[in-house]
């Protein structure tokens, strides 16, 4: 198979579904499997599906789409999405395309490390507990490594301990293992160390057993991911301005970051569903590592610099080429296929692009004509549907706004009716 591929495919949306599925054929980057699959239009046979979870009485579809214009360090990429929402794969393919032109985007993964997690609760002296558990790092490592022999002899494996003291008061402990898991995401094969390494946790520190768990908030399997886009790319400095400015917002108040990272996540989930991955686990280590200082922060930032703007993002990222539904799902397969990352590492790295370029695109959009009129009529399609399958009946949406105050943790002085005038 071809490793050439061309992912600019200019004017891609406006072909029939037929002349696009023959134009990725074409390419060269799927084997007769996933070629077969996708000409019969994917799906799940209820058979396959039958083993994958439980009290299964049928399968449920989404859309799967390609998102264009991809560069990531040098290599073109398709970006495959499983999405129902009218207008991601466009905005994301948007915003690729702008910033393929200063050169696409560049970034880097940590190594696959996973975190276990073993819980001790009313350990007696707990300071003195956690140095004799990191003092017994090395029989500790080969505990755990004794539970995953295939993935030692793969060279992945037990790379560090460290202890954490949750609360001196009840005597909380809570002892970490670091494990380097290949190309798997590694829920599994973490679990499976941190219930083998338990029982000598336990011995070594004293205390209660508790769980005995990975952790989704995967702080050594970081990925950072880079872009720049031009003035003209954007549309004028009033826009890039308008991007800096969006940032600024969102850094200060959690409510819009909040939309900032639905935005960020939109093309990475969808991509993350096409290729089978855990997408609960991503969204939960993405939102907590964006509360990891106290504050719910923007996942990804966008710098004025002269001529553009460049756009950051770093976050946790969990995921994997191998293990999970990759051996199980044709679709899945194919998707993998697609986006042809070698490894697991470089997997993360495209979807955190995925990521930035959503993000991009809806502030570009947000910045300069509104979200809407985009968004809408790409939008207008769907409800055109709708409104044939339901014999016209548009759902109406209500204009009412409700009031509804919460407890507020958002360091924002508000003002309410009645409260701010004397
Ligand atoms: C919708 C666009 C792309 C139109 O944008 P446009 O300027 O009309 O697009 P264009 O006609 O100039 O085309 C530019 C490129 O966009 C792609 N493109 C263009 N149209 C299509 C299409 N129909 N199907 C597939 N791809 C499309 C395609 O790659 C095309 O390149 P070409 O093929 O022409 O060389 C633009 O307005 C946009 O990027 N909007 C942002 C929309 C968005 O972000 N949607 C996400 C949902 S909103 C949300 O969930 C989150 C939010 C917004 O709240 C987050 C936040 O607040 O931060
Ligand atoms: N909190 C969470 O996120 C949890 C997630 N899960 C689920 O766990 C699954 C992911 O766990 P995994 O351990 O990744 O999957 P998995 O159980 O399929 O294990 C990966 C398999 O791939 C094999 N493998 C082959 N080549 C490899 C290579 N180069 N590198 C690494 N492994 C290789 C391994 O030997 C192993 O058998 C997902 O389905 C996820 O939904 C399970 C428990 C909790």
């Amino acid at each position: 198979m071809s490793q050439n591929v061309f992912s600019r495919i200019s004017g891609f949306y406006k072909r029939c579904l037929e002349d696009r599925l023959s134009a990725i054929e074409a390419l060269g980057v799927l084997d007769e499997d996933a070629r077969a699959h996708l000409a019969s239009g994917g799906g799940l046979p209820t058979a396959v599906a039958d083993r994958l979870c439980e009290n299964v009485i049928a399968t449920h579809a989404l859309p799967l789409g390609l998102a264009l214009n991809f560069r990531v360090n040098q290599r073109d990429v398709l970006v495959p999405m499983a999405v129902e929402e009218p207008s991601v794969i466009a905005a994301a393919s948007n915003a690729a395309r702008m910033v393929r032109l200063s050169g696409g985007f560049t970034g880097e993964a940590d190594p696959p490390i996973m975190t276990a997690q073993v819980q001790l609760d009313d350990v007696p002296d707990v300071d003195a507990a956690a140095s004799r558990v990191v003092a017994a790092r090395a029989s500790l490592l080969a505990a755990g490594d004794a539970a995953i022999p295939r993935m030692v002899a793969r060279g992945g494996g037990c790379r560090d301990v460290e202890a954490r003291v949750l609360s001196a008061e009840l005597g909380v402990l809570v002892v970490h293992l670091y494990v380097e898991v290949g190309d798997a995401m590694g829920a599994n094969l973490v679990d499976t160390v941190a219930e083998a390494v338990a029982p000598l946790v336990q011995r070594i520190a004293g205390g209660t057993l508790g769980l005995r768990i990975l952790s989704n908030l995967t702080v050594r399997r970081l990925v950072r991911v880079t872009a720049t886009a031009s003035d003209e790319a954007l549309g004028g400095a009033e826009v890039a301005s308008g991007i800096a400015r969006a940032i600024r917002f969102a850094e200060l108040d959690p409510y819009r970051a909040a939309t900032h990272n639905k935005g960020f996540m939109n093309g990475l989930d969808a991509t993350a569903v096409a290729l089978g991955q855990d997408f609960r686990a991503i969204e939960a280590g993405a939102h907590a590592y964006a509360a990891m200082s106290g504050r719910y922060r923007p996942l990804s930032t966008w710098e004025r610099i002269p001529g553009g703007v460049v756009g950051r993002a770093e976050l946790p990222l969990a995921v994997g080429t191998v293990g999970g539904l990759a051996e199980v799902h044709a679709g899945v397969r194919a998707a993998l296929q697609l986006v042809g990352a070698k490894s697991a590492r470089e997997l993360a790295v495209v979807l955190a692009s995925v990521g930035l370029a959503s993000n991009l695109a809806a502030l570009r959009a947000l910045a300069s004509e509104g979200i809407q009129r985009g968004h809408m009529r790409l939008h207008e399609r769907k409800r055109a549907l709708a409104a044939a399958g339901s014999g016209g009946a548009a759902a109406s949406p209500s204009g009412e706004a409700k009031r509804f105050a919460p407890e507020r943790a958002d360091g924002a002085r508000v003002v309410q009716q009645g409260e701010g005038e004397t």
